[in-house]
């Protein structure tokens, strides 16, 4: 991560929040205060196996239910959180830091996704096939088991709900394990689905990091792991899968492209530039955190987006009126990864006037220019509230330099040329593309990235197939024939 570059002091000096102090495992810190939000007591073996174990018996009765009847347990899911979500929300500012603002919006979208799946759960349905003499064959399709889904810290309602609402759906159990730094919200969803009337154990929810995630990804029971994070702990989680032949689904991160080109509508460019990186203080995945403008609109870009995101109020997330809350991390660090790129706004720690927040994580939000493509900061993911723009000239060479990454989650192209836009999409090698918006997460569509960004999907109608599998019956009319 950048918190491990070397800290030299620039005259231009960019202060990101670090990203190497974690607290400590069993301690959750409250961001927009800086003190500590609670102690949790990490599960072991003992209680990770306890888990598991309530999760597989309830899966035994949950999954032989009726569809349609899972389906009724998750509305009545779906109707408590709506009906809770200014209360939901709060936690989850408290949990998180991010700006009430967002923190109901993603609250909305956790309920519409479990109201989503909810839906289909009823739908799920196999096939017949007809084969020689009156044979035929069918297929169903059926829950894996107990799942494990292991959450990052930036969004902690919606991935516990992205997570559990199709896996929940299909007939399965989940035993979720939340970020150690957000660990509040998670416990919530799981008393809504009790409420809602699941059985007992069927969603569950362990404390801890690392050391209890590795419990989990081994244990033989489990059947899938999907896992929301960095790439090297993903890639830990496939690696520890692969061994128990589990299932995997990886949600990792990115350094997503947003193309600019000048004969977009400039007002909706701007805006969707602010969108792509100023979300949860720049903490989402799927970014778009390489910004990429044709030259001629460039000045016309950049004081726009500068006059923006000055105006962009940083502050006590539970306001109405802030718009940018705090960020994770336990201090501030000078960092210097600039290597030329100039700061043109932003970048520093922001100290709110409330004596209360005093001691809390905030960043003003930053936009460098002069950026080059082999910069850290267009390399790597900063995980912070920092745009890079870089000017191109031709189509062609702006998609060639947006597709020189290892990562591969999101994209996104502004322009009013709709053939442009279309071939952009297909040239891009993302997961997601955008075409003239960012950012927006419909659950309706399938989410995931290519390359190191991950694989399989959230949301949508094929995240179904990621939470269960197809058993094939062969059924004989006549007699065996027999070559013996
Ligand atoms: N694709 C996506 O949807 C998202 C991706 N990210 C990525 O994650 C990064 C930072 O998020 P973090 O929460 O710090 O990621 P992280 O990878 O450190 O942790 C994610 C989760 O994995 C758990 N974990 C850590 N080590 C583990 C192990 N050995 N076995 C099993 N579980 C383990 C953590 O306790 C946490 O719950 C970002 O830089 C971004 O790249 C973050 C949020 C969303
Ligand atoms: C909701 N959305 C699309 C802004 C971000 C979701 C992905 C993530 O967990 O970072």
């Amino acid at each position: 991560s950048l918190a491990l570059l070397p800290t030299r002091l620039f005259k231009n000096m960019l202060y990101i929040v670090a990203m190497r102090a974690q607290p400590a495992y069993n301690q959750s810190i409250l961001f927009p205060a800086g003190r500590v939000l609670c102690q949790m007591v990490p599960c072991g073996s003992e209680e990770v196996d306890e888990s598991i174990k309530s999760a597989h018996s309830a899966y035994r009765k949950w999954s032989k239910m009726a569809g349609m009847e899972r389906a009724r347990v998750m509305l009545e899911a779906a109707r408590i959180i709506r009906e809770r979500r200014e209360k939901i929300a709060k936690l989850e500012v408290i949990n998180n830091g991010k700006s009430i603002t967002e923190a109901l919006v993603d609250i909305d979208i956790a309920w519409q996704c479990i109201e989503y799946y909810a839906g289909l759960a009823g739908t799920l349905a196999g096939q017949h096939v007809q084969l020689p003499g009156g044979a035929f064959a069918y297929t169903r399709r059926e829950a894996l088991g107990v799942c494990v889904g292991i959450g990052a810290f930036n969004y902690p309602f919606q991935i516990a709900s992205w997570k559990s609402a199709p896996a929940l759906a299909c007939g399965n159990a989940m035993v979720f394990k939340p970020s150690p730094m957000t660990p509040v919200t998670a416990v919530i969803l799981a008393e809504i689905y009790k409420e809602a009337g699941v059985p007992d154990g069927l969603f569950c929810v362990v404390q801890g990091g690392a050391e209890t995630g590795t419990l989990l990804c081994q244990h033989p029971m489990v059947a899938k792991v999907s896992f929301t994070g960095s790439v090297p702990t993903g890639k830990k989680v496939m690696e520890m899968s692969a061994k128990g032949v589990k299932q995997v689904t990886l949600e990792l991160g990115g350094k997503s492209p947003l193309l600019i080109f000048k004969d977009c509508e400039l007002e909706n460019a701007v805006r969707g530039a602010l969108m792509a990186n100023f979300l949860t203080q720049g903490q989402v995945c799927c970014n778009g955190t390489r910004v990429f403008v044709q030259r001629e609109i460039l000045p016309k870009f950049l004081e726009e987006v500068v006059k923006r995101t000055k105006a962009i109020a940083v502050g006590d997330p539970l306001l109405d009126g802030t718009r940018m809350g705090a960020s994770r991390g336990s201090d501030l660090t000078t960092v210097s990864f600039l290597q030329g790129a100039n700061v043109l706004c932003g970048g520093e720690p922001f100290v709110p006037s409330d004596p209360k927040l005093k001691g809390g994580y905030y960043m003003s939000p930053c936009v460098l220019d002069n950026c080059k493509d082999d910069m850290t900061c267009v390399k790597e993911e900063i995980f912070g509230p920092v745009m890079s723009v870089l000017p191109f000239d031709a189509e062609e060479e702006v998609i060639q330099r947006a597709n020189n990454t290892t990562f591969g989650l999101a994209s996104g192209v502004f322009t009013r040329d709709i053939s442009r836009a279309h071939r952009v999409a297909e040239n891009l090698e993302a997961g997601t593309c955008f075409i003239n918006n960012y950012n927006i997460s419909p659950v309706e569509v399938p989410f995931g990235g290519y390359k190191n960004s991950g694989f399989g999907r959230e949301n949508g109608q094929v995240t179904i197939e990621y939470y269960s599998q197809l058993k094939t019956v062969v059924v004989e009319m006549g007699d065996v024939e027999n070559y013996f």
